[in-house]
């Protein structure tokens, strides 16, 4: 699956983000949203594979979206005859979200970026589209932490597992109220919290890689990016769980549904019977394979944002795959036209 995909994946994110980018400070979180969408289909038409979108986001706010269920890749097309036999292809499931960080975008702000992962069929979490407490941290941590522990514990095994005091520790949390008795006890327990407005994939996979100053996520967020989160950390080791959370109280946001017991019942519809449990990156990208790729709209931890020049632009992008283990970062530049220069710094 992952030979020529590797490297077509590159492109189908890099397009998300150009688009996207384009749209960077104009504060029209809808159009930067529906441009990334519409590039990622169109690149991802284009590709010799038999897709299918298992993880589309953007139900909660009527965003544009890949919806979940359509069928992308030249091999799913009506003439797809003319091209390949269906028949011969590896069917595989894709998760997308082609600007994680609307409002990032939108206004300017770093941390945004277009984002998918990729596994054969079956190989990620269908996550319905409800929030998911979150815990990623180091690989180094793996295993020790856990999302069922105080973050109080999970900062004493952290500091542990890092060989770093609990002082030295940097947690990102979302700028929620939901989450202020837990930035009072990272506070209290003495790490230092960084709170973001937007952006939690960015952030979960920052934990990955030393260096980012970047020890932990902790709090709740979206569950799809808490899936395409899983995937990066998957493939590097990382430690990564996620509860859903189906208690519109525990979210204190209107945008989860009415009741407890209604998001319960739809939960069940969707055959999730324990509303509860608790799954690791390895459950939430089951897969043999698994590939992830992440393009910078904005600059960000990991990846520079998108420049233009001229008849131009550069990207920096991030493909990660389990089966070659690799993390390949990506400097592109896209030559729009004819070119007269092509800046090198
Ligand atoms: O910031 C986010 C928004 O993503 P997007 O809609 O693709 O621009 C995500 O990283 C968060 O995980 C998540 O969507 C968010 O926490 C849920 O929204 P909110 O109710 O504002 O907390
Ligand atoms: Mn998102
Ligand atoms: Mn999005």
């Amino acid at each position: 699956m992952e030979n020529t995909l590797g490297l077509e994946i590159i492109e189908v994110v890099e397009q998300a983000a150009i688009a996207s980018s384009k749209w960077m400070g104009k504060g029209e979180k809808n159009t930067a949203d529906e441009v990334a969408v519409e590039a990622m289909r169109e690149r991802m038409n284009k590709i010799h594979m038999r897709g299918r979108i298992v993880i589309g986001e953007g139900e909660r706010d009527e965003a544009p979206m890949l919806y979940i269920g359509e069928e992308v890749g030249i091999c799913t097309q009506p003439d797809a005859q003319n091209f390949c036999n269906p028949n011969e292809l590896v069917e595989i499931d894709i998760a997308v979200d082609p600007c994680e960080g609307t409002n990032l975008v939108a206004y300017g702000q770093n941390g945004s970026m277009a984002v998918l992962a990729i596994s054969e069929k079956g190989g990620l979490f269908a996550a319905p589209d409800f929030y998911m407490k979150k815990l990623a941290a180091p690989a180094a941590a793996r295993g020790h932490v856990d999302i069922n522990k105080s973050a109080t514990e999970n900062l004493k095994i952290l500091s542990e597992c890092l060989n770093r005091a609990v002082e030295e520790l940097v947690v990102v949390v979302m700028d929620r109220p939901r989450h202020k008795e837990l930035i009072q006890e990272i506070r209290t327990a003495g790490a230092r919290v960084r709170l973001i407005s937007d952006g939690d994939v960015s952030a979960a996979i920052s934990c990955a890689f030393a260096g980012t100053n970047i020890h932990a996520l902790m709090g709740i967020g979206a569950a799809p990016e808490g899936v395409i989160s899983a995937a990066a950390l998957r493939c590097l080791g990382g430690h990564f769980q996620g509860q859903l959370i189906y208690d519109p109280e525990v979210v204190q946001t209107g945008l989860i549904g009415e009741s407890r017991e209604g998001n319960l019942a739809r939960l069940q519809e969707m055959g999730i019977t324990d509303g509860d449990r608790v799954y690791n990156s390895d459950e939430l990208a089951s897969g043999e394979t698994v590939l992830f790729a992440a393009c910078g709209i904005t600059p960000g931890t990991l990846m520079d944002g998108v420049r233009f020049f001229h008849g131009g632009a550069r990207t920096q992008s991030l493909v990660i795959s389990n089966q070659s283990k690799t993390a390949r970062f990506v400097d592109t530049v896209h030559l729009f036209e004819e070119p007269k220069v092509i800046q090198l710094r």
